[in-house]
C-alpha cells in the first residue's frame, strides 16, 4: 500500500455523502453530497455514485488516483456477524445483503456503494464500517427483548443499535474535552440528527442504546416515531385495514416531527414556535419529553454520569433543544449555563455551569474521520 488517502462513502436512503481524507496530514481534499436520489436526474444510487466518481475525477482526484489507499463504506446494519471494521470480499457483500430486511432503508444503498466502488477499482481495498459495531458490547439484559427466546434467536430479534460510529467518536471526544481517558468517564451521548439515538457509555464501552432491531426505536426523529406500543401496529392492521408496508411507511417516513406538525427540520419548527404555532409547539414538546425520559433512564443505568454530550444536526445547533431537554435537573447534578449554551461555535465545548456536577457538552460528530481512521488502520496493519 502506497497511498495515504481514504475515500469515505456514506450512502443514505436518499443521499450519498462522500469525503476524501488524507491520513498523512489530516487534510480533506474533497467532499460533497448527492441528494434527492430518485426524485430528479439522479434516478438511483448507482447514478448517484457515478456522479460522485465524476465529481472526484473532475478535480483530478478520481478513484484511479494512486494516492488512494482504500475506500471506507458506512454500512448501517452488521447484525451479530460484524462487530469490527471488515475488509470487503464477495462473501462479506453477500452477508451484508442478507441483512437488508433488518435495515431496508439503509443497507441496499450501502451495498450499491460497495459494488460501484469495487467495479471502478477492483484492486483497491474496501472496508465496511458498521453503525452497529460499537453497540456489540451492550449486555444481554439490555440487548434482549422480553419475548420467547427461541423465536427471537431464530429471527435475530434483539437490540443492535445504530449511529455507533458517532457514539464512539463523540464519547471519546467528550473524555478528551474533560482532559480524561475514555476509561475514566461515564457519558450519555445524544445523537440528534434526522435519525436520532441516545447511548450510555461506561468507561468507553457502550452499555445501552435507544435504537433497536432497526433504526426505528427510541427517540422521536425527523420522520420516525421512535418508541410506540407494538400493539398499535396490530390495531392499525386489524381495525384500520392498513397493510404491513403502509404501517412501515407510516412509522418510518410519516411520523416523528414530520408526522406531528408537517416539518421534520428543527429550524423550521423553531421558527413556527416563535409565531405561536400550536402544532409545532406540541411536536417540540413531545420530542423533548422523550429525550428527557432517556436522559433519566440512562442516568439510572450508569449510576454515575460524568458527562452528557449533544451531537449531530439538532444536538450541535439547537440551543433551545439542549436547554429544554435538561431544564430543572439540578437534583441530578445537571446545570446548563444559558450564556454558554447560546454561544455558537464549531468546536467541542462545555455548556454546563461551573457548579454542575455533570459536564454538559456540545461535541461535533465526525463519522467520516472515524470511518477513515478505522479503514486506514485496517489496511495499513
Ligand atoms: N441551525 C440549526 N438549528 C436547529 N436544527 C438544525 C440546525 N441545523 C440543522 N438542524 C437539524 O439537523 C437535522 C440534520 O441533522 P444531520 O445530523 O445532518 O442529519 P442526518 O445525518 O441524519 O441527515 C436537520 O433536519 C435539522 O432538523
Ligand atoms: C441508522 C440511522 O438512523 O441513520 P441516519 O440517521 O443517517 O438515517
Ligand atoms: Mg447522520
Amino acid at each position: 500500500m502506497n497511498g495515504t488517502r481514504v475515500l469515505v462513502l456514506n450512502s443514505g436512503s436518499s443521499s450519498v455523502k462522500y469525503q476524501l481524507l488524507d491520513m498523512a496530514d489530516g487534510s480533506r481534499p474533497a467532499s460533497g453530497i448527492v441528494e434527492r436520489i430518485g426524485e430528479g436526474p439522479v434516478t438511483d444510487h448507482a447514478a448517484a455514485l457515478k456522479q460522485v466518481a465524476d465529481e472526484l475525477a473532475a478535480q483530478g482526484l478520481g478513484l484511479d488516483s494512486p494516492e488512494l489507499a482504500a475506500v471506507g463504506h458506512r454500512v448501517v446494519h452488521g447484525g451479530t456477524r460484524f462487530t469490527e471494521p471488515t475488509l470487503i470480499t464477495d462473501e462479506v457483500v453477500e452477508e451484508i445483503e442478507k441483512l437488508i430486511p433488518l435495515a431496508p432503508l439503509h443497507n441496499p444503498a450501502n451495498v450499491t456503494g460497495i459494488k460501484v466502488a469495487r467495479s471502478l477499482r477492483p484492486d483497491l481495498p474496501q472496508v465496511a464500517v458498521f453503525d452497529t459495531a460499537f453497540h456489540s458490547t451492550i449486555p444481554e439484559a439490555a440487548a434482549r427483548y422480553a419475548i420467547d427466546v427461541a423465536t427471537a434467536d431464530r429471527w435475530g430479534v434483539r437490540r443492535y443499535g445504530f449511529h455507533g460510529t458517532s457514539h464512539a467518536y463523540v464519547s471519546r471526544a467528550t473524555a478528551a474535552l474533560l482532559g480524561k481517558e475514555p476509561a475514566e468517564v461515564n457519558t450519555i451521548v445524544l445523537h440528534l440528527g434526522n435519525g436520532a439515538s441516545a447511548s450510555a457509555v461506561r468507561g468507553g464501552t457502550c452499555v445501552e442504546t435507544s435504537m433497536g432491531l432497526t433504526p426505528l426505536e427510541g427517540l422521536v426523529m425527523g420522520t420516525r416515531s421512535g418508541d410506540i406500543d407494538p400493539a398499535a401496529i396490530f390495531h392499525l392492521s386489524r381495525v384500520g385495514g392498513l397493510s404491513t408496508d403502509e404501517i412501515d411507511t407510516l412509522l418510518n417516513k410519516r411520523s416523528g416531527l414530520a408526522g406531528l406538525c408537517g416539518d421534520n427540520d428543527m429550524r423550521e419548527i423553531g421558527r413556527r414556535m416563535g409565531e405561536g404555532d400550536p402544532a409545532a409547539q406540541l411536536a417540540f414538546d413531545i420530542y423533548i419529553h422523550r429525550l428527557r425520559k432517556y436522559v433519566g433512564a440512562y442516568t439510572a443505568v450508569l449510576g454515575r454520569v460524568d458527562a452528557i454530550a449533544f451531537t449531530a444536526g439538532v444536538g450541535e445547533n439547537s440551543a433551545a433543544v439542549r436547554e429544554a431537554a435538561l431544564r430543572g435537573l439540578t437534583a441530578f447534578g445537571i446545570e446548563v449555563d444559558t450564556v454558554r449554551n447560546a454561544l455558537r461555535s464549531g468546536a467541542a465545548r462545555l455548556i454546563s455551569t461551573g457548579s454542575s456536577r455533570v459536564a454538559v457538552a456540545v461535541v461535533p460528530t465526525d463519522e467520516e474521520l472515524e470511518i477513515a481512521s478505522q479503514t486506514f488502520d485496517l489496511v495499513s496493519a
